[in-house]
């Protein structure tokens, strides 16, 4: 359906936060609720765009942008051209899913000085990843939080006390004194915080509009990049096949990953069964769920590694050879497939089972957790 004129415009909400914090997660649970009408973008550092192929087949209307960043984009029009589509369609909220590598202030920036009519600026939500900081103490920057109009700490069941779940949420609201800060477990957050923040960031001035303001944006397309890139520093190997992959060949790659591979995600295809079966590696950790192919989907194999200092040849050798062309699967491989998946649930109590890596020295050591 298209959207009357004189309708309001549609906020734009930002979803970002760390490599594999739990964006998807969050976004799939909205959509799965299905409290708001909600068109997405998606943003992946990949050239194949991953996520796009995890995210909820429920979602209204949605464009996918791959390859780089939004926050460095130098020409804004594939964005735009997105924007523009979404803001013709009957949406409550546009939600993008930043790369795990985007800063945030900058992406605002370029959402709240686009210049496409009918859609504005719905703030910032910030995934602060708890596993990652318990491995290595690092948090986003100041800034990064400070913009946020919402900060989620995600993950904190795999903290090893509530003593440590209130050490991190106290460093976060002393760098953001201002942003409220939320516990999301599995993805499940209250939608309505998230479009109440949305709604007190129409209200009153941002940090978004300086982003904006010190980026140009709205007066030209063409901007220079300023801000410093973390994510130079990081490559990504991509593999897209219409072969399936070898059980024990992949739990082998997800339980040791190559050097400097931080985060390992995709869906596979084995034999010739009918399942998908979806991979997640985040630092020293893996998660294999097995779903249904969307209809759309000619059961493409797809994996991307994204790391710092890797071989990226010898990573794309190692993902090539987890490639078979058998269709029979033995009763060994479907065992082993059995013992370390779990259907997703919808029952909070169930979690799907997560395995901890035997990977390289990124990893953090296991005797510290
Ligand atoms: N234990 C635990 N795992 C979670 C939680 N939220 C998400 N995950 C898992 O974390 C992994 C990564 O989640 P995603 O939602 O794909 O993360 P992402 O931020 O979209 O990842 P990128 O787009 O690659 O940056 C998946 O295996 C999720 O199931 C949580 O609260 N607890």
């Amino acid at each position: 359906m298209s959207r009357m004129t004189n309708a309001p415009d549609i906020p734009v909400l930002i979803l970002s936060g760390g490599l594999g914090s739990g964006k998807t997660t969050l976004l799939n649970h909205l959509l799965l609720e299905r409290v708001e009408r909600l068109g997405v973008i998606i943003n992946d550092f990949g050239a194949i765009n991953v996520d796009a192929f995890l995210v909820n087949s429920h979602v209204d209307a949605t464009a996918a942008i791959s390859g780089s960043c939004l926050c460095c984009i130098e020409d804004t029009s594939e964005l735009d051209d997105a924007l523009t589509m979404l803001a013709a369609a009957d949406l409550d909220a546009i939600v993008v899913e930043a790369s795990g590598l985007a800063e945030p202030g900058p992406l605002a920036g370029l959402i709240a000085g686009s210049p496409v009519r009918g859609v504005t600026f719905g703030g910032i939500v910030q995934l602060i990843d708890a596993a990652a900081w318990h491995a290595d103490s690092t948090l986003p920057g100041r800034e990064n939080l400070r913009v946020a109009s919402l900060l989620g700490i995600t993950k904190t069941d795999r903290l090893p006390d509530a003593a440590s779940a209130a050490e991190l949420c106290g460093l976060i609201t002393a760098s953001a004194p201002n942003t409220p800060v939320v516990e999301i477990t599995e993805g499940r957050l209250d939608a309505s915080l998230l479009f109440d923040a949305a709604a007190d960031q129409r209200a009153q001035p941002t940090l978004a509009a300086a982003y904006a303001e010190s980026l140009g944006h709205g007066h030209d397309h063409e901007h220079e990049h300023e801000h410093e890139h973390e994510h130079e520093r990081w490559s990504q190997v991509t593999v897209e096949s219409g072969r399936g992959v070898d059980p024990e060949r992949l739990i082998s790659l997800l339980e040791a990953p190559p050097s400097g591979v931080y985060r390992l995600k995709g869906a596979v295809r084995v034999g010739d069964a009918r399942a998908r079966w979806v991979v997640q590696g985040v630092g020293g950790w893996f998660r294999f769920t097995r779903d249904r192919w969307p209809s759309s989907d000619p059961r493409t194999t797809r994996l991307v590694a994204i790391g710092v200092g890797i071989d990226t040849e010898a990573v794309e050798a190692d993902l090539h050879a987890i490639l078979t062309d058998a269709t029979e699967i033995t009763p060994d491989a479907t065992a082993l497939l059995e013992r370390h998946s779990r259907r997703p649930t919808a029952r909070p109590e169930q979690p799907s089972f997560e395995f901890e890596t035997i990977g390289p020295a990124w990893w953090p050591d296991p005797e510290d957790d």
